[in-house]
């Protein structure tokens, strides 16, 4: 399924423009999707992204999107409680979802109360109630959920979600969801969206800013004959991947 899809990479000078943009593409979006289909699946990284996504909670779209067709999950949680300082769901509530009226019960936030494993199997089963309910689409290709819109950040390492260089989970060909207890970067207990899941969705968006990724960058989208695979380097999408770099991210391609 890698490379079938259309790839495209957008280049902009600075953090800032690349806020602009991703406000507006993630608004033409919803307004897609849900004139398609009446609701908008978006997913969320934790990390940098939530600062980037900013402009979205500020006019024109705080009040132009249609935020109440909004269903919102994670691609990847660490395995904490929601007020810990270290939990994505905190970061977006604080960085977006405070801001904008999404209703309450359309935002999916994992079970803070499960070990690691039992937090992933939940919130598979969380998703596949919504699949039967068809709030989230089916993929005709794969069989795998095919959310409308992933908006995913990249570390240094090339991760994307919790799936790190080199660990088994990257390989996952069946799980939608599935948990780490030995992530390399803490804290050390998450749930992660396997490959399948993250590759069956309509729109990936991965967005990338700071130099100290551009090594990564470099090796996904220049010509680096490095021997290893990055986890970043297995991303699709269904129908469209979008990078979306800053002047730092993109310095060595
Ligand atoms: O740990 C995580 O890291 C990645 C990248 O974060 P960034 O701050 O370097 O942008 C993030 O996408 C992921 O959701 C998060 O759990």
């Amino acid at each position: 399924m890698a490379g079938q899809c259309q790839k495209k990479v957008e280049k902009f000078q600075t953090e800032e423009e690349v806020a602009v943009r991703l406000a507006k593409y993630t608004a033409d979006l919803s307004a897609k999707f849900v004139k398609e289909r009446g609701a908008f699946t978006v997913v969320l990284s934790g990390g940098s992204l939530i600062y980037t996504l900013r402009k979205l909670a500020e006019e024109p779209y705080k009040f132009m999107v249609e935020w109440e067709k909004w269903h919102v999950f994670w691609v990847d949680e660490r395995v904490v409680k929601r007020d810990h300082a270290d939990s994505n769901y905190k970061l977006a509530l604080e960085g977006l979802l405070c801001k904008v009226p999404i209703p309450p019960g359309q935002v999916y936030a994992i079970n803070d109360t499960l070990s690691a494993e039992g937090a992933a199997e939940d919130y598979e089963t969380c998703l596949k109630h919504l699949v039967e309910r068809n709030v989230i689409a089916t993929s005709k290709a794969t069989g795998f959920p095919k959310f409308d819109l992933m908006l995913l950040g990249m570390g240094p390492d090339g991760h994307l979600a919790s799936l790190f260089p080199g660990h088994s989970l990257c390989n996952e060909k069946t799980k939608w969801v599935t948990h780490i207890t030995d992530s390399p970067k803490p804290p050390p207990e998450r749930i992660t969206f396997t490959f399948p899941v993250i590759n069956s969705a309509a729109y990936n968006a991965m967005v990338v800013t700071g130099d100290d990724k551009a090594d990564a960058v470099q090796r996904a989208l220049g010509n680096s004959q490095h021997p290893d695979t990055l986890p970043v380097q297995s991303l699709a999408a269904e129908d469209e991947l979008t990078w979306f770099l800053d002047q730092g991210a993109a310095s060595k391609l």
